[in-house]
């Protein structure tokens, strides 16, 4: 089929090049000329794994094709996907801006029908929004063409985006216009051969069904993370409580590892959103006001355990960090737990001495130069001569350290460990202090 996407961002570059995987052709349109020239040529704006090879081969077999020019992508499609982003306002609603910006182009050029595919993150009653939009432009320029307008949310994770996409656990298709759906139906019949993975419903639904997907994972972690708060000052460990209740299948073991709090570029907008979204229905959701409060708290933890354990004295102190990036397999620092605590630590007079194996450009593109900051080589650079080792994000590299070198090439002995990757016992027969999150111990090592 012949497919539009609006938005080459992790969404839209990822579905486009899915896609066209399956055979369509693809034309990926963005206002942002120098992406669309450098995707044009190959380069990836984006470290997601998988993603380069199939977006080189596709755009080489002229399956997938990028362009900044609107009418010709809109020209081009039976479909017209919109991804763009939708970033929190000020108040924390999400910013419609983009979303509709696409909707004026589309009824600016529309000349026959089409079906307009939502894949952006949208607050319940965008698609109505969007429709009276496209609706608007076309009665300006007095044109009579049919077109829908659909809700189907993106559900992939970073660092599996192109895994995800290839095979989602469920297809959203927020539509009461059979027309649309059949069309969708066609689209996605490759990724639905096995199972029906299509759950149709009306569009205010399918908007819904996003942002409660995202917050009920984010409750699931702030849960955690209070109980992680809650062991640590009874003297017990939420490493055994979390396999303790992960094991009843009620709960599940996805999505319940505490940590150094959620970021990235969703979980803290979405929940955000769908407070608002409440509020100005006259209605407080409690629960997620929490879950949010929860986790701004947590983005402090690690720097609460550094300055306790130093006595709150950290100026002239050099402190490793181990982990940039808001989760593995990504380059993306958005909301990334590591930056309170870089920035904490910066106030605090400290300096950092980073690794990361992906997010090291993007640390420098916020942050600049600066003498407070040194991003190493690799992982054992980065804690040569450290007075601590803090770990941030769990990319499999640091899983498994040899405990004792790591003691000879610190110069502190302590690991700050935000993502409970190691065992307490084997880091402290190494002869170096460990922290962990909701580990019992590390109150008890600080009295
Ligand atoms: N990142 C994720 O993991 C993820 C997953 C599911 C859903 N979402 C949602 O999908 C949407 C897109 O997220 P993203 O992370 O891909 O965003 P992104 O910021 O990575 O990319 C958005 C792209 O849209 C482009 N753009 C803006 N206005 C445009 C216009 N008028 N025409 C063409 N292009 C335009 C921007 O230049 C940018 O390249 C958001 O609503 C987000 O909440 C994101
Ligand atoms: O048990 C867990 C799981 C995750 N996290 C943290 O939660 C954040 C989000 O992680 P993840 O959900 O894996 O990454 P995202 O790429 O943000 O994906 C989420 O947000 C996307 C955008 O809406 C959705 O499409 C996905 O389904 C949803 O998982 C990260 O900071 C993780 O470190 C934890 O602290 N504990």
């Amino acid at each position: 089929m012949k497919v539009t996407i609006f938005g080459t961002g992790y969404v839209g570059l990822v579905t486009g090049a899915c896609l066209a995987e399956m055979g369509n052709h693809v034309v990926c349109v963005d206002i942002d000329e120098a992406k669309v020239e450098r995707l044009k040529q190959g380069v990836i704006p984006i470290f997601e794994p998988g993603l380069d090879a199939i977006v080189r081969r596709n755009h080489a077999e002229g399956r997938l094709d990028f362009t900044t020019d609107a009418a010709t992508a809109i020209a081009h499609g039976e479909l017209i996907f919109i991804a763009v982003g939708t970033p929190p306002d000020e108040d924390g609603s999400a910013d419609l801006s983009y979303v509709l910006a696409v909707a004026r182009s589309v009824g600016q050029h529309l000349d026959r029908y089409v079906v307009v595919v939502n894949k952006s993150t949208v607050p319940v009653g965008t698609a109505d929004r969007v429709r009276e939009t496209v609706a608007a432009e076309l009665a300006a320029r007095k044109a009579s063409v049919e077109f829908d307008v659909v809700s189907n949310p993106e559900f992939l994770k970073e660092g599996a985006a192109v895994e995800d996409c290839l095979r989602p656990d469920r297809i959203i298709v927020g539509s009461s216009s059979p027309r649309a759906v059949a069309v969708l139906r066609r689209l996605y019949a490759p990724f639905n051969r096995n199972h029906e993975r299509l759950v149709v419903m009306d569009e205010r639904s399918a908007e819904l069904t996003k942002y409660a997907a995202n917050a009920m994972l984010a409750t699931k972690i702030s849960f955690m993370n209070e109980i992680a708060n809650i062991a640590e000052r009874v003297g017990a460990d939420v490493e055994l409580v979390r396999r303790g209740i992960g094991a009843d299948p009620r709960i599940g073991y996805h999505f319940i590892y505490p940590g150094a709090g959620y970021g990235g570029s969703c979980f803290p907008k979405d929940v955000q959103a769908l407070e608002r979204t409440a509020s100005s229905h006259g209605y407080q959701a409690q629960l997620l006001d929490a879950v949010e409060a929860v986790n701004r708290r947590q983005k402090g933890k690690l720097f609460e355990l550094i300055s306790r354990h130093f006595g709150g004295e950290l100026r002239g102190k050099t402190i490793a960090v181990w982990g940039l990036a808001f989760k593995p397999n990504t380059d993306d620092m958005r909301e990334a737990p590591s930056r309170p605590l870089l920035e904490a630590l910066w106030q605090a007079g400290a300096r950092v001495r980073a690794f990361d194996p992906e997010a090291q450009a993007e640390t420098r593109r916020l942050y600049g130069e600066r003498d407070d900051l040194l991003l190493c080589e690799d992982a054992t650079t980065a804690a040569q001569g450290a007075d601590a080792l803090v770990v941030v994000t769990e990319w499999k590299a640091f899983r498994s350290p040899d405990f004792v070198r790591l003691r000879d090439t610190l110069a502190g002995a302590v690991i700050f460990d935000g993502r409970n990757l190691y065992d307490p016992a084997a880091v402290e027969e190494a002869g170096l202090a460990y922290y962990g999150i909701g580990r019992g111990r590390s109150l008890q090592v600080t009295r």
